[in-house]
């Protein structure tokens, strides 16, 4: 796909990083099937790219980095997103292609970091945020949930008791207390997130590359069992969708009311 085609993202090289940018604030950059395409293409673009050793990730206004999958397009008959993959978009070959790009991945959060947004902060090899960011799950109110990297893997990075305490109570974290938690890197003054992010990038940049993706490569091998999980974890999900419960979630964020999950239990 070449780059000129992308709709929903924007990709651009610079002197330190290639800068891959999710361009639909109109939805807090919330994701469709067609934003996952683009940008799975775009981090093996990335992975690809000659010049530089960083990647940084980020979305575009001053609301949200992403705040995960797009619940209007969600709310279809099927409970699904769209046409490909398990539950409509391939969001577990998005994660693996974070993942398996060579280039160091740095998380850009000037807002919101909820649902699957907080996924890719997570997955990313390094988060610097703006001390305006948020983080959180909202699946369990919303009738999702990420089974794999968003909860087994945010395990290893904040620890198992914070991990189920983000998931089963769904409350917003603000950027200190992420980086408390070891879930981000750095909290930096809002205006200064883009120096910061580049300053980073310029540092890596100047380091081996082949040094950096036998690093990550090595980090990941670690916790590959974590994608099997998703892999199968996703199989459920999409039975989960396409009941009356996770419907209810859907239904219930778009109508901007409280879920009634109660003749569930
Ligand atoms: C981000 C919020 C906390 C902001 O709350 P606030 O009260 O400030 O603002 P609003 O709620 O009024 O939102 C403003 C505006 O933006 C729209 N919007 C925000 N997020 C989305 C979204 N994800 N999809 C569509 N639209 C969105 C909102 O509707 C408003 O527009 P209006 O035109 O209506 O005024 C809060 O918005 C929030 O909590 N958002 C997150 C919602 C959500 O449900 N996200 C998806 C979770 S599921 C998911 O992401 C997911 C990730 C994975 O990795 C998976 C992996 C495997 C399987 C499944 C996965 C999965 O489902």
């Amino acid at each position: 796909m070449p780059v000129s085609n992308y709709k929903d993202i924007t990709y651009e090289v610079g002197a330190n990083a290639v800068r891959i940018t999710i361009n639909r604030p109109e939805v807090f950059n919330a994701f469709r099937t067609q934003t996952v395409e683009e940008l799975i293409d775009a981090f093996k673009r990335a992975d690809e790219e000659k010049s530089v050793n960083a990647v940084i990730f980020g979305g575009a206004g001053d609301k949200a980095f992403c705040t995960g999958g797009d619940q209007k397009v969600h709310m279809s008959e099927d409970g699904l997103y769209g046409p490909r993959g398990l539950v409509g978009l391939p969001i577990e070959e998005l994660q693996s292609a974070i993942r398996d790009c060579r280039k160091v991945v740095i998380a850009r959060v000037q807002g919101f970091a909820i649902g699957g947004g907080n996924v890719f902060c997570t997955i990313c090899d390094l988060t610097i945020a703006s001390e305006k960011a948020q983080f959180g799950q909202v699946g369990p109110k919303v009738g999702s949930v990420d089974p794999g990297f968003g909860t087994a893997y945010l395990a290893r990075l904040v620890g198992e008791k914070k991990a189920r305490e983000i998931w089963f109570l769904c409350r917003r974290y603000k950027a200190d207390e992420a980086l408390a938690m070891g879930l981000i890197n750095k909290v930096v003054p809002h205006d200064q997130l883009d120096a910061e992010c580049e300053t980073w990038a310029a540092e890596i940049n100047a380091l081996s590359p082949t040094a950096i993706a036998i690093a990550k490569r090595s980090f990941n091998a670690d916790s590959e069992n974590i994608r099997g999980l998703s892999y199968l974890g996703i199989a459920a999900v999409k039975g989960y969708y396409q009941s009356d419960e996770s419907k209810e979630g859907v239904k219930a964020f778009n109508e901007k009311r409280k879920p009634d999950f109660k003749k569930f239990v």
